[in-house]
């Protein structure tokens, strides 16, 4: 059975003691989650220790850093490599988020580079793949996030394409309360899956979590988890409320 996840992304919000009462209160809630179902919480780096040490991995509460530099170690002033994450025994972490894409020029190469270093350090990607709103508009957005898919992950075996977790987060949803509808969001991620399988085969493409991002919420959660190929979300602004993500936590299916 593929694994089904509610993911929050706090990005650049809540202090230390803002992110621990979050936590604390959405933890204390104590959802109990099958074994194919897990929540991750990606946090900002100076919060990583202290929402690993509240997250009880065994009950498929874990932790994700938002990002890593793409090179191993060096003189790279105020980044963070995947090896410090795994020194900290961090499982996961989000590349190429839109935002990283548009504000700090990532590009689908350095996302290759950055897949490849987490694997190396036994870090899971959740890779994050969408289009803006004008490829959207001319009904280009499975051309888009094919590329986006060669150019940062084809180049990996079968074996390491398999650990891998996909968000599709099309642009013009994010921060925005527009939301793909259920349709549109089955459609695309079909067609994610489709290209998997024509470049591995059907075992690799049936394994590989594919998540929704952009405006899921408590009250559209459970009608967007519900499609065959959309294994749950990664969620922006309703992370950041207990309730809100509680409620996403259990529209996992
Ligand atoms: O970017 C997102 C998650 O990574 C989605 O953000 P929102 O849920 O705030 O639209």
């Amino acid at each position: 059975m593929r694994k089904q996840i509610a993911a929050a992304n706090w990005k650049m919000n809540l202090t230390f003691k803002e992110g621990e009462t979050l936590l604390n209160e959405i933890l204390s809630a104590n959802v109990a989650l099958a074994p194919h179902q897990q929540a991750i919480f990606a946090v900002p780096f100076p919060y990583l220790t202290m929402v690993k040490s509240l997250t009880d991995e065994e009950k498929n509460y874990f932790v994700a850093a938002q990002n890593c530099y793409n090179k191993a170690s060096g003189a790279y002033t105020g980044e963070v490599s995947a090896a410090m994450l795994q020194s900290l025994n961090i499982r996961y972490c989000v590349i190429g988020h839109s935002e990283r894409r548009e504000y700090f020029n990532e590009t689908n190469a350095i996302l290759a580079e950055k897949v490849n270093i987490c694997l190396a350090n036994n870090i899971i990607p959740i890779f994050c793949c969408g289009e803006p709103l004008s490829v959207r508009e001319e009904g280009k957005q499975n051309d888009f996030v094919a590329v986006q898919l060669k150019e940062s992950l084809y180049h990996l075996p079968a074996e390491d394409i398999k650990k891998i977790i996909i968000a599709y987060e099309p642009i013009w949803a994010i921060g925005t309360g527009k939301t793909a509808s259920t349709e549109q969001a089955q459609e695309i991620h079909a067609y994610l899956r489709s290209n998997i399988e024509a470049q591995y085969d059907s075992e690799v493409a049936n394994t590989i979590p594919i998540l929704y991002g952009g405006s899921v919420k408590a009250s559209n959660a459970a009608e967007i988890f519900a499609s065959p190929d959309v294994d749950g979300g990664l969620v922006g602004g309703a992370s950041l409320k207990a309730d809100e993500f509680l409620a996403i936590i259990k529209a996992l299916q």
